[in-house]
């Protein structure tokens, strides 16, 4: 692949040791599958990430998932998994969890989701295909295996705002699913703490879903070069408006990452 031309870009790739890639994980790292539980990594993905993770200064996932989650869906029993990617963060839950190696920091689970648990089954019984997917730190509900998923997402939409409000929750949406998660914390938050802490250089973060949306503004926020990647998708076109190189899918990003490493060890 040639890689495209950008200041952002052309800044990491000239002094990459000051350079920090930020991942989403689910339309990014990950192909969009039905079942959330099944949505395993590209395959090339981890051991790309590796390569690359031995000449930028860090590599950074930020993602909806719990990284435990993120960690399993990761792994491979053929090759390297993301767990192997040398000094790898994952900062999961939209950034209030975070693993590093080996071990995850987390607050306490937030008391309103008790509530969200008993009445999320009541809100969706009737709506055939919905799928509730309980992370923990947030409760997601899926329609993409309903028989009319974009209708099922616009009828649920109101009852689950209404919950949010009645639970101090706040609704995430996403690529067919709602999801219930504590405020307080997005991935654009996320994502500036990190380049703060690394002392970041420069800074580029590929995503594909509405949530990515703060990752790119604190990409433009940040005082440093940057540049904003989009996995390309027909289901959402925002962030396709918003960035300044559009791939093609996970296969796009990995074809990218893979890029910049051979540049970067010259080969
Ligand atoms: O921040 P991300 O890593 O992109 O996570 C966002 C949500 O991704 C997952 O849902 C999406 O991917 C599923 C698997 O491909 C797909 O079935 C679903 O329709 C997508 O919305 C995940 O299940 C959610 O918990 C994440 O919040």
């Amino acid at each position: 692949m040639m890689l495209p031309e950008h200041t952002g870009l052309e800044a990491l790739l000239a002094d990459p040791s000051g350079a920090v890639i930020g991942l989403d994980y689910d339309g990014t790292l990950a192909p969009i599958v039905a079942d959330p539980a099944s949505a395993r990594i590209h395959p090339e993905a981890p051991g790309v990430l590796a390569e690359l993770a031995k000449r930028v200064g860090g590599i950074v996932i930020v993602t909806g998932r719990p990284p435990g989650t993120a960690l399993a869906l990761g792994a491979s029993a053929s090759g390297p998994s993301l767990a192997d990617v040398p000094g790898l963060v994952i900062l999961g839950h939209y950034g209030l969890e975070r693993w590093e190696a080996g071990r995850i920091t987390a607050p306490p689970p937030f008391r309103g989701l008790e509530q969200v648990r008993e009445r999320l089954p009541i809100i969706v019984r009737g709506f055939g295909g919905v799928l509730i997917e309980d992370k923990g730190q947030a409760v997601a509900v899926h329609t993409r295996t309903s028989p009319d998923p974009e209708a099922t997402l616009e009828e649920l939409r109101g009852p689950i705002s209404d919950l949010a409000a009645e639970t101090g929750l706040v609704v995430e949406p996403g690529r067919l699913v709602l999801e219930l998660r504590p405020a307080g914390m997005d991935k654009g938050r996320a994502l500036s703490r990190f380049l703060a802490e690394r002392r970041a250089r420069s800074v580029m973060f590929a995503g594909d879903d509405l949530g990515d949306l703060a990752a790119f503004d604190a990409v433009v926020a940040a005082p440093i070069p940057g540049v904003r990647v989009c996995s390309g998708s027909a289901e959402v076109t925002a962030l396709a408006e918003r960035a300044d190189i559009v791939v093609d899918g996970p296969a796009g990003v990995v074809e990218l990452l893979r890029a910049i490493t051979q540049r970067l060890n010259g080969s």
